[in-house]
């Protein structure tokens, strides 16, 4: 029966094209009665991610980003609101049918949750043998697992023999057992060093290429946010205060708080002494592109009657699109100065003046 599970492209029931809704979240309110009173933990949050997608929610501790990811395969109660998964409703499914929908739930976590006294194999195989599969059916299905994750020699080991990263991977296979649709990851590589991180992403965005399987993701870094996902919600509070796409949101960020998370990726430090050397105006100059820049800074220059200088710039590529990030001085009147960055407003996605004329 070798293959019949094998993971293709369609295979995965429920998977569609781009623009079908694979979650939705409607006025989702979770609410914790403690002793101390009623904390809210997600506070009227609506959402629609498309079949495909990698959808990452970013936020500080406490923010209900657990709250909300949890609500997604009710291993959270919701207070109010009702979860969609494929359009089926969540909250009024009975027990033997809120069992099978989870089964295209997988959900990965921050420290794994590995049953430490099985073997790697039989840890994938657990959640295979409560999902009633035949034992010859399973032992191909483990091995074919292991195999997506780059684990097949590990079969036998025990998690204890693992370092972090190839504990996730073995969490991932487990999740990916029954053919989910969708893969929740709650903070998946927070216990990992950062090469690691970057492998575990890999995985993730291999999965979702691959599989077509819908991927939601909660962190608190924003370099995850940029590595794989293609739109992002902020969460404060309880509630999603900015959403977008991913390279929209990092160019165009609205809220403070986003400004805020943004700046862990995009912001770069002036050495204090350059700075003192700086008499002009100091601007960061964002451009969609990697070269674009240069011409729009050239005809500036030409135009205004105003020196420029370069002291700092990268090229960030988000989503494959690059976005170029400059730190200039600008010298000259003040008046031509201000015409220049005006200038600059209406020909990039962004100027920011770091700090005026000395
Ligand atoms: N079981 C619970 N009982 C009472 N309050 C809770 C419970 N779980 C979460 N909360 C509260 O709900 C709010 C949101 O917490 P949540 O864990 O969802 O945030 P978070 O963004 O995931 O934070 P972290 O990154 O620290 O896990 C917080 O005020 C938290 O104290």
């Amino acid at each position: 029966m070798k293959g019949a599970f094998l993971i293709v492209k369609g295979h995965v029931e429920g998977l569609g094209e781009r623009g079908d809704a694979m979650i939705r979240v409607e006025n989702l309110v979770k609410e914790y009665k403690t002793k101390k009173g009623i904390i809210i933990g997600v506070d009227h949050v609506n959402v629609t991610i498309e079949k495909g997608e990698v959808f990452g929610i970013v936020g500080y501790s406490g923010a209900g980003k657990s709250s909300f990811i949890r609500c997604l395969n009710l291993l959270e109660t919701p207070s109010n609101g009702e979860i969609y998964i494929d359009g089926v409703g969540l909250t009024s499914l009975s027990k033997q049918e809120l069992r099978a929908a989870r089964l295209k739930i997988g959900m990965i976590f921050q420290h794994f949750y590995l049953i430490s006294a099985k073997t790697v194999a039989e840890n994938i195989a657990f959640a295979l043998k409560a999902a009633n599969h035949p034992r010859k059916e399973i032992n191909d299905r483990v091995h074919e697992l292991l195999e997506m994750v780059g684990l097949a020699d590990k079969a036998e080991v025990y998690p204890a023999q693992l370092s972090g990263g190839q504990k996730q991977r073995v969490g991932i296979a487990r999740a990916l057992a029954n053919n989910p649709s969708v893969l929740l990851c709650d903070e998946a590589t927070s216990a990992l060093d950062p090469s690691t991180t970057k492998s575990i992403l890999k995985l993730l965005k291999k999965i979702n290429k691959e599989l077509g399987i819908t991927i939601v993701l909660i962190t608190h870094e924003m370099e995850v946010v940029k590595e794989i996902c293609d739109r992002v919600a902020v969460m404060q509070d309880g509630k999603f205060v900015e959403e977008g796409p991913v390279y929209e949101v990092f160019a165009h960020p609205q809220e403070e708080l986003t400004k805020h998370f943004i700046s862990s990726v995009l912001q770069f430090d002036l050495p204090a002494a350059i700075v003192e050397h700086c008499a002009g105006t100091i601007v960061k100059i964002q451009f969609k592109g990697a070269v674009a820049g240069e011409g729009v800074i050239s005809d500036m220059l030409q135009q205004f009657n105003v020196k420029g200088n370069f002291l700092h710039g990268k090229i960030e590529y988000i989503q494959d699109i690059p976005l170029g990030i400059f730190i200039m001085e600008l010298q000259g009147s003040s008046s031509a100065v201000a015409d220049a960055i005006s200038y600059l407003e209406k020909r990039t996605e962004q100027v920011e003046v770091i700090r005026d004329a000395a």
